[in-house]
C-alpha cells in the first residue's frame, strides 16, 4: 500500500539580523533540504505594492496582490544566494534594501495578507525536508515541525551585522538609524494581533548575540540531530 510520507520541517523564526537567513541556508545546504525564505513573500508583496501604487494599509487590494504574486525563486550559483523573480524580472537586489524590510513589516500584519500567502509557504513542506525561516514558522505555518529554533540576539548587534552587510553590498547607512529601524521593526512584528512574534511554546531560544555563524550552526544541527532521533 503506497503511504503519505511527510517532509520533516525545521523551523527558524526571530527578530530581524538575528542570523535565520544566514543558518536557514547553511542548514538546507548540509541537509540537502528546500528552503523557504518566507520574509521573501511579504517584501515582495510590498514591492509589488509599490509598483502597482497599491497603498501599505489597503488590505483587500494588498491581499489580491499577494495571491496572485508571480514568484520563481531561482537557486544561486555555488555559495551564493537564491535569486528572486517577480513577473520574470530580477528583484533579488530590490527586496532586500530596508526600506523594503520595513514596508514588508507594515503589510505583515493585515491578516488578509498573512491568509493569502499561508498555503504558498504550506506548498515549500516537500521531501526529503524544509528549513523554513521566518516570524511564525513555528507558531503558525508549520505548528508541527519536527524541531523549532528561535534565535535571537541584542538589537545593537543585530545593528551592527546589518551596518556590516549593507556596507558590503556599498550602501550608505548609518548605525544609528540602523539600530532605530530595527528596534520599530521588532515593536511592529512583536506587538501585531495576528501571528506576532514569539517563540512557539516548543521552541529551543538561542541567543546569538556574541556567538559566530559557526558555532551558531553547529548548535542548530545539534538541535537538529536530536529531533531525528
Ligand atoms: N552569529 C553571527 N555572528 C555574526 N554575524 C552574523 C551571525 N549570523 C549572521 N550574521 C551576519 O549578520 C547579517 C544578517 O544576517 P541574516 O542571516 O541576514 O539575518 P536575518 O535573516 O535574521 O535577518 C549577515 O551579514 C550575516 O552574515
Ligand atoms: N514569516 C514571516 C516572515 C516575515 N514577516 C514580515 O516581513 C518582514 C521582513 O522579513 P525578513 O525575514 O525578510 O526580514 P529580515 O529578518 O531579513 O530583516 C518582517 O519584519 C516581518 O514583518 C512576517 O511577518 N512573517
Amino acid at each position: 500500500m503506497k503511504q503519505n510520507i511527510t517532509a520533516p520541517v525545521i523551523t527558524i523564526d526571530g527578530p530581524s539580523g538575528a542570523g535565520k537567513g544566514t543558518i536557514t541556508q547553511l542548514v538546507a545546504k548540509k541537509l540537502g533540504w528546500t528552503l523557504l525564505d518566507s520574509g521573501a513573500l511579504y517584501r515582495l508583496t510590498a514591492l509589488a505594492a509599490e509598483r502597482a501604487n497599491v497603498a501599505l494599509d489597503d488590505e483587500q487590494a494588498l491581499s489580491e496582490l499577494a495571491l496572485s504574486l508571480d514568484v520563481k525563486f531561482v537557486p544561486g550559483d555555488y555559495g551564493q544566494p537564491v535569486n528572486v523573480l517577480l513577473d520574470g524580472n530580477d528583484v533579488t537586489r530590490d527586496i532586500r534594501t530596508e526600506t523594503c524590510g520595513n514596508n514588508a513589516s507594515k503589510v505583515a500584519p493585515l491578516p488578509k495578507v498573512r491568509a493569502a500567502l499561508l498555503q504558498r509557504q504550506r506548498d515549500f513542506q516537500q521531501l526529503p525536508g524544509l528549513v523554513a525561516d521566518g516570524r511564525d514558522m513555528g507558531t503558525v505555518v508549520f505548528p508541527e515541525a519536527s524541531a523549532k529554533v528561535y534565535m535571537t540576539a541584542s538589537a545593537e548587534e543585530r545593528a551592527e551585522r546589518r551596518y556590516r552587510q549593507l556596507k558590503d553590498k556599498g550602501e550608505d547607512v548609518k548605525i544609528a538609524t540602523l539600530l532605530s529601524e530595527i528596534q520599530e521593526r521588532d515593536a511592529r512584528d512583536t506587538g501585531r494581533a495576528t501571528a506576532p512574534l514569539k517563540p512557539a511554546e516548543d521552541a529551543v531560544v538561542l541567543d546569538t548575540t556574541g556567538v559566530g555563524i559557526e558555532e551558531v550552526l553547529a548548535q542548530v544541527l545539534a538541535l537538529v540531530e536530536k529531533s531525528s532521533r
